[in-house]
């Protein structure tokens, strides 16, 4: 099965009005990328993307996303708000959401319900941190990861898994290929005891952690790496620009 990579950006918690020509930029250097492209940019910034990337086959993702549809939760943002302004995507249990925020992996997957019924795709984030590495905990806790936070019911259209070791986020340190397929090969395998061989064959598994455009072709060439979920990297073009094109092949 030929998997079609993904080059996902991560914007975080950066990014002003400013940051808009980013998305221009890539608009106007991928007419028509070899890989999908999507970006995530802070909540404020989405439906002013979504104007920036219109005509274009960039995709736009939400960062986060409430477990209710609509109701009283002052600050909080639901899947079908992320819908509206333009989101295609967003991103779910990000590391730094389990650790800023306390977010569970089964409230990941009541998340991830939540995106599916406002007819988002979910990128589910899982990784271990470098105390369970050392201890070497890394295959079960992510693993865990993986089947706590994925739902029932996922289809391959709509689920995308993003291995992020949390040492490697933002350090430019990164595991080795052998390491990063141990575990992608693990996360498939997961996956397929859980639904089918089919189901997990056709889940995109996304690497993040320090990704580069230096680092970016080795990483996408292992086995089960169907692509990149990209922090830093992702906020200028130029740079994001040779993600791409590691992702294009
Ligand atoms: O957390 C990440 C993407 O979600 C990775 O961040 P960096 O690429 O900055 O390491």
């Amino acid at each position: 099965m030929t998997r079609r990579k993904l080059a996902a950006g991560n914007w975080k918690m950066n990014g002003l009005r400013t940051a808009l020509a980013e998305i221009e930029a890539l608009r106007d250097a991928f007419p028509d990328p070899g890989c999908d492209v999507l970006i995530c940019p802070p909540a404020t910034l989405l439906a002013q993307s979504a104007l920036a990337a219109a005509g274009s086959s960039i995709r736009l993702g939400g960062q986060d996303c409430h477990v209710a549809a609509s109701g009283a939760h002052t600050g909080d943002i639901s899947a079908a708000m992320l819908s509206d302004s333009g989101a295609t995507h967003v991103i779910l249990g990000h590391s730094e959401r389990r650790a800023d925020h306390g977010e569970s992996s089964a409230l990941v997957a009541r998340k991830t319900e939540a995106a599916w019924a406002a007819g988002l795709t979910a990128i589910i984030c899982v990784g271990e941190t470098e105390a369970e590495r050392d201890a070497g905990r890394t295959l079960d806790i992510v693993t865990t990861q993986v089947i706590e936070s994925v739902p029932d019911g996922a289809i391959a259209l709509t689920t995308v898994v993003a291995y992020e070791p949390v040492w490697a986020i933002g350090t430019g340190r990164t595991p080795t290929n052998a390491e990063i397929e141990e575990v992608h090969t693990a996360i498939r395998g997961a996956l397929a005891s859980r639904f089918s061989t089919d189901v997990a064959e056709g889940i995109r598994i996304l690497y993040g952690g320090s990704v580069k455009p230096g680092n970016a072709a080795e990483i996408f060439a292992l086995r089960d790496v169907d692509g990149g979920l990209v922090g830093g990297a992702s906020l200028k073009a130029s740079d994001f620009a040779g993600i791409i094109r590691a992702a294009e092949g």
